[in-house]
């Protein structure tokens, strides 16, 4: 499908565009027509009411969701999204990517997301908890450790989701650590949870650097977003020699020539919630940065930022897909057509989930693991899964997302045929 119909931000449009990718992979490759089938939706959408007394006395109710997409290989996994454009189809389509990326990293694992349609910032921090908690009061029916384990996404964090653990806990009456990731670590929450998607976006990179043989000293770096994912991935990067020589948040972005330091820039946003305080910085609108001449472009915020209107002016080397869905599917065909290579969400943004796994596993057998044993463990799962995407890639000539879909895909249809004939009856 073209880009005409797909308008950043607009749900139904996003979640098109996200399954016109999967036709094309079924189109490919010859997998039995159930399997295609089954996946083309979601196999549950829970739409809710979250109910929350406001500290000014008032009610206020936010729509909420939980999608799961396909739980053949596993309980649905992903993380839940506060955000004021949240829609259905917009968390349908994140769970949908949640699905593949799971299945291309070898998780245990379907897809989930969930989303309130809500400014947290509006909100003050009671305020928050009480959301928190009526979200998981709501979606309490379809969660828990087999079934679907919430975890971070945009506008969540730790903290939200040592709240939504306790939440789950006082509903089944039971200890549930395993029920949610992403806790904190006095809840049973992993080490090394926290900076996961930008470490293991950041070992994608390396992987790719190393084999094209470049330096990292030489590459010249443009990070789209500076919250979770992409400021640690700066962080690292710029710790193991790369040139970050911009940073963006919804604000503005920020541009040194030298290089910036990351650690300086969160500084200066600590003090006033902005990128731009840094000091020696040249400032600019935040998309300018999507058009710097870089060799890595790294987008680290939201879906569809690179879309039929700004492609072409897009001049980075590379282009690594921190963000869930910034391309759109058209958008990626251009960038493949001008030879600019894309490091897929699906594979590039897996550490963080990769994480949560080893969090779930340690919270199942009551272990807690040291930070250099999750850390080996991220590197050794999304060595062997990045390999086998690039090598996959070279050999068949094909992009790295579609050899990426494709061992995910295949991973997911071959669960799905494994379950039998008759799952209509189930
Ligand atoms: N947190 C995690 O563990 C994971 C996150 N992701 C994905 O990474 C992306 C970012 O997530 P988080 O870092 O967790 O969220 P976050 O809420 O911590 O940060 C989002 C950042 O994006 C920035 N932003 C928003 N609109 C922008 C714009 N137009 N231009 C530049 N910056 C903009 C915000 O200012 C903020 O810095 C999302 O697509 C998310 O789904 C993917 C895998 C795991
Ligand atoms: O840690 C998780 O379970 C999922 C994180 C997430 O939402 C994502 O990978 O997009």
């Amino acid at each position: 499908m073209g880009d005409n119909a797909v308008t950043p931000g607009t749900g139904t449009a996003l979640f098109e565009d996200a399954r016109s990718r999967l036709e094309d992979v079924f189109d490919a490759l010859a997998l039995h027509p159930d399997a295609r089938e089954r996946l083309m939706q979601p196999s549950l959408a829970l739409q809710v009411s979250v109910p929350v007394r406001m500290d000014d006395g008032s009610l206020k109710v936010f729509p909420g969701w939980r999608v799961q997409y396909d739980t053949s290989l596993g309980p649905a996994k992903g993380g839940v999204r506060f955000h004021p454009q949240v829609c259905q189809q917009e968390v349908t389509t994140l769970s949908f990517w949640m699905a593949i990326k799971c299945a291309v990293v070898g998780l245990p694992y379907g897809g989930g997301k969930g989303g309130v349609q809500v400014d947290p910032k509006a909100l003050s921090l009671l305020e928050l908890e009480r959301l928190a908690r009526g979200y998981v009061r709501a979606i309490a029916d379809v969660m828990g450790p087999d079934r679907d384990i919430p975890a971070p996404d945009v506008n969540t964090n730790a903290t939200v989701m040592g709240w939504m653990a306790d939440e789950y806990a006082h509903i089944v009456r039971a200890q549930a650590p395993a029920a949610v990731t992403g806790k904190p670590i006095s809840l049973g929450g992993s080490r090394g949870r926290v900076a996961a998607t930008g470490c293991g976006a950041l070992q994608v990179l390396n992987l790719w650097v190393e084999r094209k043989k470049r330096r990292p000293q030489d590459i010249r770096i443009a990070v789209q977003g500076f919250g979770n994912a992409a400021y640690h991935f700066a962080r690292l990067a710029h710790a193991e020699g790369y040139k970050v020589v911009a940073v963006s948040d919804s604000r503005a972005a920020i541009y040194a020539e030298q290089g910036l330091d990351p650690n300086e820039v969160k500084a200066a946003k600590a003090r006033n919630g902005k990128v731009s305080d840094a000091s020696n910085v040249e400032i600019f609108p935040p998309d300018t940065l999507l058009t710097l001449d870089v060799d890595v472009l790294a987008l680290g915020a939201l879906e569809n930022q690179i879309h039929c209107d700004n492609v072409d002016e897009v001049r980075a080397g590379l282009i690594l897909e921190i963000a869930n869905g910034p391309l759109t599917s058209a958008a990626d065909a251009t960038l493949a057509k001008r030879g600019i290579p894309v490091l897929p969400d699906v594979l590039a943004n897996t550490g963080g989930v990769i994480v949560s796994y080893f969090e779930w596993v340690q919270n199942r057998t009551g272990d807690h693991w040291l930070e250099t044993d999750v850390h080996n463990r991220m590197t050794l799962r999304l060595q062997q899964a990045a390999t086998l995407v690039l090598d996959r890639a070279e050999k068949e000539v094909i992009t790295y997302r579609q050899a990426a879909y494709h061992q995910g895909i295949e991973r997911i249809s071959e669960a799905i045929m494994a379950r039998g004939n008759c799952q209509e009856c189930q």
